[in-house]
């Protein structure tokens, strides 16, 4: 599908592109003036210098890079973070370092992937009872820990 995108760049980052022919996401990075230290539980928000505009009915969700994740502890705080159709704001991402040691978040480093995807617009019906199952409210744990 086509996504306008328009982008507003400090830094010279190439437009995201899927990574290979069957990648999910598209790997987004930090659109800096000068970098970043993330020190131990530190998190910031990081520009990526990028707009979109979704089509009605779709969402883009900012995810962690799981290479980033495992190497330095860097995750996405409100993973997946949501962007919403009707927003024209500049992308951002909230990066958290989950290590024990600083890290230097460096301008046009890939640090987050976003996923383009389809969700539904709910109108709640109100009942007084909900259908049956055999699950019922069984939940968090309660089938056993194997
Ligand atoms: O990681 C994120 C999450 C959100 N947004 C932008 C796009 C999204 O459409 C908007 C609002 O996000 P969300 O609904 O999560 O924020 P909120 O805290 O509920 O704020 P608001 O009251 O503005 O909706 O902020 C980002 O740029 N990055």
């Amino acid at each position: 599908m086509s996504v306008q995108i328009k982008i507003i760049n400090k830094s010279n980052n190439p437009i995201p592109a899927h990574a290979t022919e069957l990648s999910a996401g598209v790997d987004l990075r930090a659109d800096l003036s000068q970098d970043i230290i993330l020190k131990p539980l530190e998190r910031a928000l990081i520009p990526t210098g990028l707009y979109i505009q979704l089509p009605e009915g779709f969402e883009a969700q900012i995810r962690p890079r799981s290479g980033l994740a495992f190497k330095h502890g860097i995750s996405v705080v409100n993973s997946p973070g949501t962007i919403d159709a009707d927003y024209r704001g500049e992308i951002k991402v909230i990066l958290v370092n989950l290590s024990n040691e600083d890290y230097r978040v460096k301008t046009g480093e890939r640090i987050c992937q976003m996923v383009v995807a389809k969700h539904e617009r709910i109108n709640f019906e109100v009942v007084e009872t909900l259908q049956d199952t055999q699950r019922g409210d069984g939940g968090f744990g309660h089938t056993g820990n194997i």
